[in-house]
């Protein structure tokens, strides 16, 4: 006979911040059915009412205290900029349930986010992106030494419901992360509205324009993940000698696009590093 299981006890997540990293982050742990009990806090209170409308089950509330006592896990999902006295009122209450946190603010070093939050935390900085809006996100992680494995655990299937997530062993590298894929869905954005404007330009309706790249988009994505190609074999399987691929990339390429590229994560990478500069 079966020896019959003890039901686990679901881990409590608090959220400070209920905006849009924060909704995504709900909707995946939800459709992800995991053993959570989930509590939001925001002064906002049209972001509690959808909530409340969207979540029944999950406690929305403005005071962020109240939220996290007796919480397993803390994820502060403010902006940056009110971040330092966010988590400054919350330290003397954490002191005594020492929860894990995990930060998704942009630019934010764990040491000030120990130190505002009275030191010893155990805290795990995260960079994810939008698409984890639609389940489809990339996050990088770091955890400091006091994180345990469990809490490890912990915080990286709360990203991994909306989306592939990567560990870090050097905190520094998520100002790289940050520049590649925290500010990458807005290259690939930036290169759909560009390819917009051409193909109006040369006489095709917006509707069907927009229709052809999203999917052109799409599926060369979906190539690009599934193949097992690399995407400079992907690129000269579309090439054709003397056709019209080759006609547009060597516009692209004698145009500097590698330079471009380099030197726009080389400067998010810095941006990075003086927000947190800026921040600590
Ligand atoms: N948008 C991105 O591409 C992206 C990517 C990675 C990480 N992030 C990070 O995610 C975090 C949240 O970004 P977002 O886009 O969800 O922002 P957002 O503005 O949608 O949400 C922030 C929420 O915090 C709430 N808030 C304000 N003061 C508060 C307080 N004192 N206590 C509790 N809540 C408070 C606001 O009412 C708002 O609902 C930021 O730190 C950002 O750096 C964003
Ligand atoms: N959005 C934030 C920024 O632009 C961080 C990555 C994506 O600063």
């Amino acid at each position: 006979m079966d020896t019959p299981q003890l039901a686990q006890k679901p881990t409590t997540i608090t959220f400070i911040g209920a905006g849009n990293m924060a909704r995504s982050l709900i909707v995946g742990l939800l459709q992800d059915q995991a053993n959570v009990v989930l509590r939001v806090a925001d002064p906002d209170q049209q972001q509690l009412d959808a909530i409340r409308k969207h979540w029944p089950d999950v406690l929305a509330t403005t005071d962020n205290l109240e939220a996290i006592q007796g919480a397993d896990v803390v994820v502060l999902a403010v902006k940056p900029q009110i971040m330092r006295e966010v988590t400054e009122t919350l330290a003397e209450a954490a002191q005594r349930s020492r929860p894990l946190f995990v930060s998704i603010a942009a630019g934010i070093r764990e040491e000030a986010l120990n130190r505002w939050l009275g030191g010893n935390q155990a805290i795990v900085r995260c960079m994810p992106n939008t698409p984890a809006l639609v389940q489809a996100g990339a996050t990088g992680l770091y955890a400091n030494t006091q994180v345990s494995d469990s809490q490890r655990s912990a915080a990286e299937s709360i990203l991994r419901a909306v989306g592939i997530t990567l560990w870090f062993a050097d905190e520094a590298k998520l100002d790289a992360v940050t520049a590649i894929s925290g500010s990458g869905p807005a290259y690939f954005f930036l290169v759909m509205e560009a390819m917009q404007a051409a193909a109006e330009q040369l006489g095709i309706e917006a509707a069907d324009a927009h229709l052809l790249i999203m999917q052109t988009a799409l599926g060369a994505a979906k190539l690009a993940m599934e193949s097992g190609e690399l995407p400079a074999d992907l690129r000269q399987k579309v090439t054709s000698k003397g056709g019209t691929t080759e006609a547009a990339l060597k516009v692209l390429t004698s145009g500097g696009l590698h330079t471009l590229f380099a030197q726009a994560l080389q400067a998010a990478e810095s941006r990075s590093k003086e927000l947190a500069a800026a921040n600590s």
